[in-house]
């Protein structure tokens, strides 16, 4: 039976000189979810992925992935997967090639051309199985990055920035492929900077200036946001933006469109913000919750 934790670290640090760029970090994350590690950049994230790969050693601190200890990188690395942008894929060589050279590296002699050929069936690769790599479109070029990752059965699979500089479609199609790795149980740690995209993962986690700043399904981070958030339509969009700003008990405001956000302290502010314009209150999205903690002021939620 799989574990119920995939990844577990007490206190993971890494140091280069005296700057901490990870301060002492604890993590679980459960088997079998998309974790998503989002953070502004800088934050620390893939600093953090490369050293649960198995990749950068720690400066302190211990922890497990897959069942395997840190302080045994290779075992790690056996077990989990790890795709990014600059990564894994070479253009000369075909889509098969490239996930035949992965398997070889991890796998035994005679179990490499069925893995080659169910990572390409899986990730819907087998069509483009004798073109050269660098013909793929970034979509697909991002998938066989995946398949590279995936073609060793990882528990867990460390997908960096995935769906960076890709077009909708492509970045909705990348999600089934995520989608689908979960399905049979690989453990999915994610980073992005996509808001949709987080939404789209069971839980997450805010890194900022390399300290984990809160944990928890896309709804309890929502929930768990203090203030009081504000729609205001009105037709004079940056008179009401100046006079909310200047509120007190507003905390901050912007344009979207046709209408001023508000974040206010308490719901006693909205007696005053309806008479400058059309009120309603609005639930925070997960954009609220990123720049509250993540932001440039980051008063919101830290002391
Ligand atoms: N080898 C290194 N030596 C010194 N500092 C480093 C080294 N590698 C990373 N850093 C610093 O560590 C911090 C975190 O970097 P990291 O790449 O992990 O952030 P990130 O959250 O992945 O950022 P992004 O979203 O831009 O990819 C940065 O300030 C970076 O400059």
């Amino acid at each position: 039976m799989q574990d119920t934790v995939a990844i577990h670290t007490e206190h993971l640090s890494k140091r280069y000189g005296r700057t901490e760029v990870i301060a002492p970090l604890s993590l679980t994350v459960a088997s079998g979810i998309v974790f998503g590690y989002l953070g502004p950049n800088g934050a620390g994230k893939t600093t953090t992925i490369r050293m649960l790969s198995g990749v950068l050693p720690p400066s302190s601190g211990t922890g497990t992935v897959a069942g395997a200890s840190l302080s045994d990188p290779e075992a790690v690395k056996a077990r989990i997967g790890y795709a990014n942008q600059a990564a894994s894929v070479y253009g000369d060589l075909t889509v098969e090639e490239n996930v035949r050279f992965k398997a070889a590296l991890y796998l035994r002699p005679r179990d490499v051309g069925p893995a080659v050929n169910a990572t390409l069936e899986r990730l819907g690769l087998a069509r483009w199985r004798a073109h050269k790599a660098a013909q793929l479109s970034g979509g697909w070029r991002q998938r066989l990055c995946i398949g590279t990752a995936v073609v060793h059965e990882p528990r867990v699979l460390f997908l960096d920035e995935p769906t960076a500089g890709l077009d909708p479609v492509a970045r909705r199609d990348l999600w089934d492929v995520i989608y689908d790795l979960t399905a049979s149980g690989t453990t999915v740690f994610v980073t992005t900077h996509y808001m949709d995209e987080a939404e789209r993962c069971q839980e997450l986690a805010l890194l900022a200036d390399g300290h984990l700043l809160a944990q928890g399904t896309p709804q309890q981070l929502r929930a768990q946001l203090p203030g009081v958030r504000y729609a205001l339509r009105t037709p004079h969009l940056a008179e009401t933006l100046h006079a909310a700003r200047a509120l007190d008990g507003v905390t901050g405001a912007w344009i979207i469109g046709d209408e001023v956000r508000v974040v206010a302290d308490d719901a006693r502010t909205a007696t005053v913000l309806a008479r400058l314009g059309e009120l309603r209150e609005v639930t925070p999205s997960l954009e609220d919750v990123f720049v509250a903690y993540a932001g440039p002021t980051r008063s919101e939620v830290r002391a």
